[in-house]
């Protein structure tokens, strides 16, 4: 799988094969990494409306109305031969030379809408996206450039305009959004980021996953997204924060459902680490808010800086990790720590250890 970014470009993370940047159509060669079983390509079946033959979707993807089509996707990856994908679902938008993108940005499904969400017109991005190398901190061989990005752009196919946009109505259906944009092999973070920020916080739909703790903030996982992403909630109480930290070359968003949450960035510190970090920015997130981050942009910390208000934020990691590394803000030494829930689709977790050993 991919990530691209008009503004970040293409990620590699842990799993994805060899990406080329000047031909998209080529990054479903090689290896196709490790995904769980069944979550290969078959996400060209929801889009179009299923075809005979089509495997079901799992039965919490299961169709119950109409869903957005698609926007177009002249430039989206072939698939590869012999792909039992795009023998029952011969993608339009896959083929070789597909599409190109309608000026008018009507969808182009065909097939009967399939409830997930609504689709809105959002306003027409701007044509012409990037396709970048891949994501990565200066030290791990990305170059960042003064805006923070990454630099070293190689201008190589136009990518599609988006034309649409997802609303979640409710915490489950973002859920099930999430399932059907992960089950692709690119993914888009901006829209990821536009439809959690789409979803409009309701405290009873997230109550049984908000468990606070009276020393730290906690985190509570609700979905695990197929092996492909967690999706989680973590509760702040007043003063609560995190240490300065990485995210293990995942991709983090990072969407307030209550509250505010003060957000530092950091630079990454030289290798050896042995002085002051450099902040680079701060800013406050307020509800329904959503931020994106990864390693490549920088560390950051999170606090809830009111004394009278506790913070809840719904946090979607991809890939998903289980530790990370803190940061010494005196010194910029690390120090790698393991991540653990607090609990678990509502129910608490049994503590293994005496000490957790949280990222706080
Ligand atoms: N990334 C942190 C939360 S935050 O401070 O961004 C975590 O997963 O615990
Ligand atoms: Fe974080």
């Amino acid at each position: 799988m991919v990530f691209y970014s008009q503004f970040y470009g293409i990620q590699r993370i842990r799993w994805p094969k060899l990406v080329s940047t000047r031909d998209p159509n080529n990054i479903l060669t090689g290896d196709q990494g490790t995904w769980p079983e069944g979550h290969s390509l078959h996400s060209g079946c929801w889009d179009q409306g299923r075809r005979p033959g089509c495997p079901p979707d799992p039965p919490h993807l299961a169709p119950s109305g109409p869903v957005r089509t698609r926007p177009p996707h002249g430039s989206l990856p072939r698939r590869p031969a012999g792909d039992p994908a795009a023998a029952c679902c011969p993608a339009p938008h896959a083929a070789p030379g597909g599409p190109a993108a309608r000026p008018s940005g009507r969808p182009v499904g065909r097939g009967p809408r399939r409830g997930l969400g609504t689709a809105v017109r959002g306003p027409a991005r701007p044509a012409g996206r990037w396709w970048l190398p891949p994501c990565l901190p200066a030290h791990k061989g990305g170059r960042r450039g003064p805006a923070g990005g990454v630099v070293g752009w190689q201008p190589a196919m136009e990518q599609p305009v988006q034309t649409e946009m997802w609303k979640a109505r409710s915490l489950e259906e973002l859920v099930r959004i999430l399932h059907r944009l992960f089950a692709e092999d690119k993914v888009s973070v901006e829209e990821v980021q536009a439809l959690m920020e789409s979803y409009e916080s309701n405290p009873e739909e997230w109550l049984q996953y908000a468990k606070f703790d009276q020393y730290r903030y906690t985190r509570n996982l609700v979905d695990n997204g197929n092996g492909k992403f967690n999706l989680m909630i973590l509760c702040w109480g007043e003063g609560h924060g995190s240490s300065i930290h990485d995210h293990t070359d995942s991709h983090c968003f990072m969407k307030i459902l209550q509250g505010n949450l003060k957000e530092t960035l950091f630079e990454w510190p030289e290798k050896k680490g042995n002085g002051e970090m450099t902040k680079k920015s701060e800013r406050v997130l307020r509800e329904n808010q959503c931020a994106y981050i990864n390693d490549s942009i920088g560390l950051h910390r999170v606090e809830n800086i009111s004394h009278t208000e506790s913070a809840v934020s719904l946090h979607l990691y991809s890939p998903p990790f289980d530790s990370c590394n803190t940061f010494d803000q005196r010194t910029g030494h690390k120090h790698k720590v393991k991540m653990t829930f607090y609990s678990q689709f509502g129910e608490r977790t049994l503590c293994a250890t005496a000490v957790p050993q949280e990222n706080n």
